[in-house]
């Protein structure tokens, strides 16, 4: 942070971190000297803080969050300004994100551009507003508000935040001189109201139907995130306890969920999601370049229009599609659809004079033989389990189910053993890992943030367990390897249970975390 004696006995305080001014040790260093200097000299009435291009700031350093806990001892330094002896008046360009924001609600006035943004983002990255913020913006704008902003992370306009009471002018001029001109109007008023932390929650007579209701949404809204319940908590103690309790409490629930895992997995997949924009893949190939893959056989779930429409493409090029539909009336009416799609093709293939053979379309009768016995599942109130009733919800094991399995296994010679949940986690995940280990040798994907933001935004991963390689970085390397090893020692005739080379390079260095991966494994093929 830079420190600048202005005219009319004023002092500015600059944030500078390039690309967004995040509060490092530096900076937070900076801020505190600026404030030193400021109060000893005698001449200097009152201090703007700002931040350099353009932008206030975009909160605490997440890149440094793995080396410290961001949030407790900045707290101390929010508290500082807000005792501080002359005005301080915050000058909002761009974002005040975070501990940004925090550090705005320390100064005694907030003025912002109109096309400036405020926000506590944390629960995005895991964690709370730790330094002060779910002290403070009770106190500024009560508590329904604070609940909404803080819990969903969503950042406000400047128009939005100016009616909430978080900004007090919005300007479409810079704010930076409009901050000198207010300073100079606000020299002789009492900073005492203007102080949050000497204030309290403004009190509801609901205050317990409000919480609760805000952790039922949360619970429905968010499923298996920690952040937004527990920054529900840190508002509650604001509400139940003096300021000076209020923040220790908010200091050990951000302790908390900083030592979390999921804060480990959100912050990885903050960085992942940046970085995914700037990779190609490493063989340089391109999906402009690369040369298609040969496709031996396609499988197809579901013979619906969309099902029967599929199959069809691959049949008419020949290749052998196997379907699945566990509806027989269904199964029925596709048959007859899909047979006679395929002779009108054929036929009209022989009248303009070209050669047509006739694809292998296999139908898997697997699923079938519950279905061909009448057992639909909940619908038909039975199929793995026996149910209450038709679309009833409560099961229980079915004899008949037992006996169907035992027959099944007689004619296909499987001996039957029990299968932990574990083993069931395993052999599916850490088989699907593996496959993304092929991937990275084959150099087909760019990165494993690549893969794991596939999996975030097109297969329903929870964000909160950062993406399948992430996952195996939070297992280990070598643990990953040797499960698979010996899962593909019981399963041989499984191919996706045989570790991939790429793994086992790696798993020989430890377990390197996932940006190390690729320097670690040499360069990788190319099957683009
Ligand atoms: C006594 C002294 C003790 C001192 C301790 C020192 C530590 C100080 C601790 C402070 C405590 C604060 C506690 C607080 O409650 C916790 C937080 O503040 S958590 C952070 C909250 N902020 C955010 O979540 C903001 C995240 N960023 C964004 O939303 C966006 O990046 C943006 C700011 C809106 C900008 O968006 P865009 O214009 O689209 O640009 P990009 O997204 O591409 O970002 C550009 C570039 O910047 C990097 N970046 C962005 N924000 C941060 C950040 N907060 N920390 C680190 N880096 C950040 C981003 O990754 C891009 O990088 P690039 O890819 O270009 O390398």
């Amino acid at each position: 942070a830079e420190y600048l004696r202005l005219p009319h006995s004023l002092a500015l305080i600059r944030l500078r971190n390039p690309p967004v001014n995040a509060l490092s040790l530096a900076v937070v260093n900076g801020i505190r000297e600026g404030l030193q200097k400021a109060m000893s000299d005698h001449t200097i009435k009152a201090i703007v803080v700002c931040g350099a291009n353009d932008k206030f700031c975009a909160g605490a350093d997440i890149s440094s969050f793995s080396r410290s806990s961001p949030g407790i001892s900045f707290g101390v330094v929010v508290d500082e300004i807000q005792r501080y002896e002359k005005p301080v008046v915050a000058a909002i360009r761009g974002v005040a994100l975070g501990g940004g924001l925090e550090l705005a609600l320390g100064c005694h006035y907030r003025i912002a551009h109109a096309e400036a943004r405020v926000g506590l983002p944390e629960v995005a990255l895991g964690i709370l507003p730790g330094a002060r913020g779910t002290q403070l913006l009770p106190r500024l704008i009560g508590v329904p508000m604070s609940l909404d902003l803080i819990t969903s992370g969503r950042p406000v306009g400047a128009d939005e935040a100016l009616k909430l009471g978080i900004l007090d002018v919005v300007i479409n001029s810079d704010p930076v001189e409009e901050a000198v001109k207010f300073s100079q109007e606000i020299l002789d008023k009492p900073l005492e109201p203007r102080r949050l932390l000497n204030k309290s929650v403004p009190s509801l007579p609901n205050m317990d139907s409000i919480f609760s209701e805000a952790f039922a949404k949360v619970q429905k809204q968010y499923p298996g995130f920690l952040a937004p319940e527990t920054s529900i908590q840190a508002l509650q103690a604001a509400v139940n306890l003096p300021y000076k309790l209020g923040i220790k409490e908010e200091e050990k629930l951000a302790l908390y969920l900083q030592k979390s895992g999921q804060a480990r997995a959100l912050q990885y997949v903050f960085f992942a999601e940046s970085s995914v924009h700037k990779q190609s893949p490493p063989s340089v190939a391109s999906w402009q370049t690369a040369s298609p893959q040969p496709i031996s056989s396609v499988g197809v779930l579901g013979l619906g229009t969309m099902g029967r429409g599929i199959a069809m493409c691959f049949a008419k090029a020949g290749i052998p599609v196997v379907a699945v539909e566990s509806d027989p009336k269904q199964l029925e009416i596709a048959k007859k659809a899909v047979t006679s799609m395929l002779e009108r093709e054929a036929s009209k293939m022989q009248q303009s004079g070209r050669a047509w053979t006739k694809p292998t379309l296999t139908f898997s009768s697997s699923a079938d033989m519950l279905c061909e016995s009448g057992r639909f599942g909940q619908k038909t109130g039975k199929g793995w389990y026996q149910y209450d009733k038709p679309l009833g919800r409560v099961h229980r094991p079915d004899p008949w189910l037992s006996e169907f399995l035992s027959q099944y296994r007689e004619t296909h010679h499987l001996e039957s053993r029990s299968i932990s949940q574990e083993e069931i986690l395993e052999r599916c995940l850490y088989s699907l890992i593996n496959e993304g280990f092929r991937i990275l040798g084959e150099g087909i994907a760019a990165s494993p943030e690549q893969i794991d933001i596939i999996y975030l935004s097109g297969y329903g991963w929870p964000r909160y367990r950062g993406g399948p390689m992430f996952y195996a970085a939070t297992v280990g390397l070598p643990v990953v390897l040797e499960k698979l090893q010996k899962y593909y020692t019981q399963n041989p005739d499984v191919p996706q249970l045989e570790p991939s080379d790429y793994l086992k390079k790696l798993a020989a260095h430890g377990n390197p975390p996932p940006k190390d991966w690729q320097s670690l494994a040499g360069p990788p093929g190319s099957k683009l």
